[in-house]
Parts: C-alpha cells; structure tokens; sequence
C-alpha cells in the first residue's frame, strides 16, 4: 500500500500554528512557538536562526521525524497528522528525501547500489525513480566515473554528492538537509550546496536545508530566520553579507538569560 497520493500545491511542505513543547513543568521548553511557514515547490530554502531557536525541531516535525504538539505539518497536500506511523514510514520512504551532516551511506555497497537504495527499498515503485532519471542524476551530481567504487574509496565531499543524488533518486516532493556540509572542509561544501542549488533549479526540485553557515544559506533562493521558535523574517535574493548582518541582529535582540520578554 502507498502513502496518499499528493493533491498539487504551491508548497513542497508546510507548518501551519506549529508548536512543539518539550517535557513539562519546570522543564518545557517550548521550541516552536507558533510558527506559520510553506517551503515553496521548485525553490531552494535555507532555515537559519541562533543555537537553540528551533531549526532542527523544524525540520523534523515538517518531514514527519518528529511530530507537532499542537498545529499541523503538510507534505504536498498530505496533512502528516492524518497518517499513522505505518503511512507515515511510506510518506517519508516514498516522498522524501533526507542528506545528513554525516553521509549515512552504506560501507560494503557501492555507490550505484547506495543511490538506489531508497528506490529498491521501495520495490521500484512506478515511474518516479526511472532508470532515465537516476542517470540524469548521477551526471548531475558528476559521479558517472565512480559508480563501482565504494564510499570508503571517496572524498567526504564525494560521498556527500552520492547522499545528494540518493536523497533525489525517487524523486521525492522535498529534500531535508540538516547541515549538509557541516563535515566538508569549504571547497567541498561549496560542490555540494552548488550542486543542490543546479538540482533545485535544473531538475526542478524542492530543497529546504538547515544552517548554521551563511555562506550556505546564500545559495538557497530564500532563508527563513527563526528565533525562539519563532519565524521572524525571510529573506529572498541572499548574499552572506546580508545573512550574516540579520544574524547579528537576532542575536543582539535575543531575550537576556532572565527571561525578559523580546520586544
Ligand atoms: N529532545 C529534546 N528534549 C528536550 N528539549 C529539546 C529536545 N530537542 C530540542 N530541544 C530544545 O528545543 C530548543 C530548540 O532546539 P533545536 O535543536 O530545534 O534548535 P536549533 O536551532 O536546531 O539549535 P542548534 O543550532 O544548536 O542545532 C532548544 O532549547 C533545545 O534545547
């Protein structure tokens, strides 16, 4: 059985009123705080914010990881509440697609193997991971000349272009990146993010990635800013400069360690 079909929307994912509450009484802390946002479809989307202002939490109750206190997440059309954990596993299988700071590739299988894991996993499910479009892939992420190899034979930044291309294989309605390039020194980091951002664009994908790097997040088409869980700005057309200034900027606003409300 498949996950719900996807009704057609402008939005690859979205929250709507999220709250996420972690523990209680003396210790909750609230880590959303009521955040409204849509990752648009076919757009790269960087989500920056302070340490601890609810990124990752973000990222993970959107692709299903993780699951809202109160509000709700959509996937395409599919509202993530409506799933139980059994659709869920399918929807994060079948229309996601994930790159992790550490590649998470699979030692003893090579690299054609690792970028068509997900699919195979699948039972090669119709036409969304065509044999055509896993090519097209591999040109784009430039690894034709090292299919047979396996990820111990590679370079981080080439083992994090294979967890780019298997992230797109089925081709998924979104990618989750959470710091994609937090363990590749900058050149490598640099192929990478180009690379999501040629596959955003070329192969008209959806791509939201979190960072704590504003030189990363200037290559998405936006970034959005949290801060204490909550969405305070977004930014289209972004350059570090600019990035690094808003950050700046949220941190001298955020609330001193008494807990003073921020104006
Ligand atoms: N499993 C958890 N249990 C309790 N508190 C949590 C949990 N996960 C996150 N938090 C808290 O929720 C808040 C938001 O955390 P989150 O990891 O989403 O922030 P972040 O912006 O991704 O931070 P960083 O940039 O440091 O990775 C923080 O105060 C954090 O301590």
């Amino acid at each position: 059985m498949s996950a719900p079909a996807p009704v057609r929307t402008a939005a690859a994912a979205r929250v709507t009123d999220a709250v996420k509450v972690y523990g209680t009484g003396g210790t909750e802390v609230r880590a959303l705080d009521g955040i409204t946002v849509e990752f648009p479809a076919g757009r790269f989307t960087a989500i920056m914010g302070p340490s601890g202002s609810g990124k990752s939490t973000l990222m993970h109750c959107a692709a299903g990881l993780d699951t809202l206190t109160s509000g709700s997440a959509f996937v395409g059309g599919t509202d993530l509440s409506d799933l139980d954990d059994r659709r869920l596993t399918l929807l994060r299988r079948e229309r996601i697609g994930f790159v992790f700071q550490a590649f998470n590739l699979l030692p003893t299988l090579t690299v054609a193997e690792n970028i068509t894991l997900p699919m195979d996993l699948a039972g090669g499910k119709g036409a969304a991971g065509s044999r055509e479009w896993v090519d097209a892939l591999i040109d784009t992420v430039g690894l034709r000349d090292r299919l047979h190899h396996r990820p111990g034979e590679l370079s981080g930044g080439q083992q994090q272009r294979v967890a780019v291309a298997r992230a797109f294989a089925g081709r998924p309605d979104v990618v989750f990146a959470d710091e994609p390039t937090g363990n590749l020194d900058s050149r490598s980091g640099e192929e990478v993010l180009g690379l999501l951002g040629r596959t955003v664009r070329e192969l008209d994908r959806s791509v939201v990635m979190v960072t704590h790097d504003p030189v990363a997040a200037a290559h998405a088409d936006e970034v959005v800013f949290l801060a204490d869980g909550r969405l305070v700005d977004r930014m289209t057309a972004p350059t570090p400069q600019r990035v690094l200034d808003r950050m700046r900027h949220l941190v001298r606003e955020a609330p001193e360690p008494t807990g003073s409300a921020r104006t």
